[in-house]
């Protein structure tokens, strides 16, 4: 178990404390792209990333070889007010499904090159219904912070983090509501497929949640909106921002945990990047929030960092360019 932190503020003092971006690997990586054998600029959006992850790295010329994905499972309390198409027992069922190796997931996991991990977090005590009050107390919190903290592997060279949670779109619409203000409305999407009456009880419980915690603000949001494996997600997320390990961030549910951090300590997102929008239909406004583009756009919803492990293929193939291309002096080609 961590011993690193054991309160919601010491966590926020490590993140404040992180290391930022290598400048001078950044500036190396950038020196070293305006000499690859390729038009200035060819490789378009390739060449962003492969700087922007040389400078999280710390070297010029990285290379990708163990990307880590976590998966992180929590039951939520607010299930009890029909906000799901499916039941909570599927949480513990997908569990055993990630642990078979049966879920997209581990399709993609393989298909990109990547560990995956699967944590399941108490899922027999659900946190709280957030309508009643506080879904977690501070120690709750801490301990599924310190979850995903400690899950991070520190030889991993990449990160991703998802989730499955029943129930969770609903924390996710929440924490945007209570972060953003706006419209219960503008926040819930379908889920796993609810129908107009589910959606309608969505926007309810959102709009009663977040009014009888008080509209809370970063890691109150969290701890109060949230669930075990949004938080799960958030203690990686920030392990990764202290090991300066590049993270691509995944759908909906992963993104509102993200910028509950995001909001709590200025630059603690700075190592993501976003893998994928999802189709659930807030997803796009919380990503502009956070001024995040996302790589690709293929109308999944589903979660389990299913999009940003797609998206993994595709920094693989940025930094791939980046790191193998030779420059025009080592290929005897004329420059511009
Ligand atoms: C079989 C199955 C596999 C999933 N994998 C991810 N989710 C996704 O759906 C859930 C969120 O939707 P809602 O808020 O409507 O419950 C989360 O568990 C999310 O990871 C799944 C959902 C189901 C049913
Ligand atoms: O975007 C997501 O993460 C998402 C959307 C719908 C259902 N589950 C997850």
């Amino acid at each position: 178990m961590s011993v690193e932190f054991s309160t919601l503020a010491e966590f926020e003092a490590l993140i404040t404390a992180a290391p930022a971006v290598d400048e001078k690997a950044m500036g190396e990586a950038e020196d070293r792209n305006a000499q690859l054998t390729k038009p200035p600029g060819a490789l378009g959006q390739l060449e962003e990333m492969a700087i922007w992850y040389a400078g999280w790295r710390g070297t010029a010329r990285p290379t990708i070889e163990t990307p880590q994905v976590i998966i992180f499972a929590g039951n939520h309390g607010v299930t009890a007010q029909g906000v799901s198409a499916f039941p909570v027992e599927v949480t513990e069922q997908m569990v055993l499904n990630f642990q078979h190796g049966g879920a997209a997931i581990n399709q993609l996991s393989k298909a990109a090159g990547a560990d995956l991990d699967v944590i399941a977090l108490d899922l027999d005590r659900p946190t709280a219904d957030f309508t009643q009050g506080p879904a977690m107390s501070e120690e709750e919190v801490v301990t599924a912070l310190q979850a995903g903290w400690d899950a991070v592997k520190p030889t991993a060279d990449l990160l991703v983090v998802g989730e499955m949670g029943i129930g969770n779109t609903t924390s996710a619409a929440a924490i945007a509501h209570a972060l953003y203000a706006g419209e219960a409305e503008e926040w819930v999407g379908r889920g796993t497929g609810v129908d107009e009456t589910g959606l309608a009880t969505k926007a309810r419980v959102v709009r009663e949640g977040v009014a009888i915690n008080n509209a809370p603000k970063g890691l109150e949001a969290l701890r109060c909106l949230g669930g075990r494996e949004l938080a799960g997600m958030v203690g990686a997320m920030a392990r990764a921002r202290v090991l300066r390990l590049p993270v691509i961030l995944d759908g909906f549910i992963a993104t509102a945990a993200a910028a509950t951090l995001g909001e709590a300590v200025d630059g603690a997102l700075d190592h993501i990047i976003a893998g994928h929008q999802s189709a659930e239909s807030a997803h796009g406004a919380v990503l502009a929030q956070l001024g995040k583009e996302p790589i690709l756009s293929l109308n999944m919803r589903l979660g389990e960092g299913s999009g940003a492990a797609v998206a993994i293929n595709i920094l693989k193939a940025a930094v791939a360019c980046h790191s193998g291309m030779a420059t025009f002096a080592e290929a005897g080609v004329a420059d511009g």
